[in-house]
């Protein structure tokens, strides 16, 4: 099994479980936390946004709250079972939502023509890819220039406290609860996962070699998560 089907197994086999588990894990921190990298992606009524390894849906249903009828959005998974859980979801009646298409697709060869896309987000995905340059070039191409992009993930706190805090509960709370659920060593995937993932500053660095000349990294929770908002500047040629 190649590392691409290793990580589609995983979120295939958790798809049922996920949502659940990440309300409890994270005490709902998380929707706050995807609700901060909404505003960030700028998203406007009307407009054409992407939700990249868009999961169960929690962003791409933020999204289509924020772009309303007028517009359009795609989520974009490889996880079947993901997707599914994203299709059956019950929609929020208080709000008028802009159509979602969810597709079944790698992150790292989108099935969309260059300059698509108004906006984008991508929570907890960048940290997932098994190539995260190649990502990021393939979310600069889709984008239209001067669109906005939000990527979230977990990060490791550049302070030690929290960093053995974020190691501890990930070891003590997480895997043991997981493994509850019989999910032990998807769950054990987390901290390596972390371990490899690029710092804030390289993670700039990373969107800049994509192309992207603008790119913030914004720690939040601590830095226990980060944002990384990068912009494709009005002249890009490329
Ligand atoms: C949605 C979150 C992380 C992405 C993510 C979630 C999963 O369930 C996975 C399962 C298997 C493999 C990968 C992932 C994955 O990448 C964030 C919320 C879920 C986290 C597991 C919770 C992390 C909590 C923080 C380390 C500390 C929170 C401190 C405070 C108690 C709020
Ligand atoms: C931690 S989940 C995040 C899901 C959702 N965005 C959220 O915020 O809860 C990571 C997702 O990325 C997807 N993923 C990982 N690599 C991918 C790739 N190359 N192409 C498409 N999806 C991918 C997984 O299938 C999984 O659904």
């Amino acid at each position: 099994m190649d590392d691409k089907q290793k990580i589609q197994g995983i979120f295939n086999r958790i798809a049922p479980v996920y949502d659940q588990m990440n309300d409890e894990f994270s005490w709902g921190g998380h929707r706050i936390w995807k609700k901060m990298a909404l505003h960030w992606s700028q998203a406007q009524p009307g407009q054409t946004g992407l939700d990249l390894c868009c999961g169960s849906g929690d962003l791409a249903l933020l999204l289509a709250q924020r772009i309303k009828t007028q517009g359009q959005v795609f989520g974009v998974d490889f996880s079947a079972e993901q997707l599914a859980i994203a299709q059956s979801r019950k929609k929020p009646f208080t709000f008028p939502l802009a159509p979602i298409s969810w597709i079944e697709a790698d992150a790292l060869h989108l099935p969309f023509a260059d300059h698509t896309f108004d906006c984008a987000t991508m929570g907890y995905g960048l940290r997932n890819v098994i190539d995260i340059p190649l990502s990021l070039q393939e979310l600069y191409r889709v984008l239209k220039p001067g669109a906005t992009a939000a990527i979230l993930d977990m990060n490791r706190p550049s302070d030690l406290g929290l960093r053995r805090f974020q190691q501890w509960y990930l070891n003590t709370v997480v895997v043991p609860t997981a493994q509850r659920f019989g999910f032990r060593e998807e769950y054990a995937y987390i901290n390596p996962s972390l371990e490899q993932f690029p710092v804030g500053r390289q993670q700039v660095a990373l969107a800049k070699t994509a192309g992207f000349r603008q790119a913030t990294h914004y720690p939040i929770a601590g830095g226990m998560m980060g944002v990384l908002v990068v912009t494709k500047t009005v002249n890009s040629q490329q």
